[in-house]
């Protein structure tokens, strides 16, 4: 078996949609990135490449390519699921938190885990999304961008 971490931040800017975990949240503001700026499947793209121990996503993806412009972070984490099965690994759990003080992202959260769930190949009940505010403090509690954690654990294909 094999844990990583991810952590991303990105800054919430007007005439962006905003995309979290694969899904598109209705709000007045979106994150700003050379991608779909989706900060949650960033981090546990993050989260996967080190449990790799394969570096982090600005490695793979660098935000000077073009053929990142805009490109939808499920695809994103489509690759970095096949470079682990590549390995031998598939995701033995995975946990996650998305820091953010608006908009309320709970009515989400069930779509976001079941499309990672089919991003990484694997049951949703191998997947836990989360939410949370700052109570208003910091750069998230002032709604100037939103942040997200994960932390996954890798198991050889073959185990239970
Ligand atoms: N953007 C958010 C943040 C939080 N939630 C949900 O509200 C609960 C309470 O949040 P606190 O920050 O006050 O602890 C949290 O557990 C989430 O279920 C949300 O939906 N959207
Ligand atoms: C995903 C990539 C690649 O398009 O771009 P961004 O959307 O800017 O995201 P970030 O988390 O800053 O870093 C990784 C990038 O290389």
């Amino acid at each position: 078996m094999r844990i990583g971490h991810g952590y991303d931040v990105h800054q919430l800017v007007a005439e962006r949609q905003l995309i979290l975990g694969g899904v598109e949240v209705p709000y007045s503001l979106g994150l700003l990135g050379h991608s779909d700026a989706d900060v949650l499947l960033h981090a546990i793209c993050d989260a996967i490449l080190g449990a790799l121990g394969q570096g982090d996503i600005g490695k793979h993806f660098p935000d000077t390519d073009a053929a990142y412009k805009g490109i939808s972070s499920l695809k994103l984490l489509r690759h970095v699921v096949d470079l682990a099965a590549g390995q031998g690994y598939t995701i033995g759990n995975l946990d996650s938190t998305i820091i953010a003080q608006r908009p309320k992202l709970a009515p989400y959260i069930g779509e976001m885990v079941d499309k990672i769930a089919v991003a990484c190949a694997v049951s949703a009940s191998r997947i836990n999304v989360k939410a949370t505010t700052t109570e208003e403090l910091g750069f998230e509690g002032r709604g100037e961008g939103i942040s997200a954690h994960a932390v996954v654990l890798l198991q050889r294909v073959a185990e239970d």
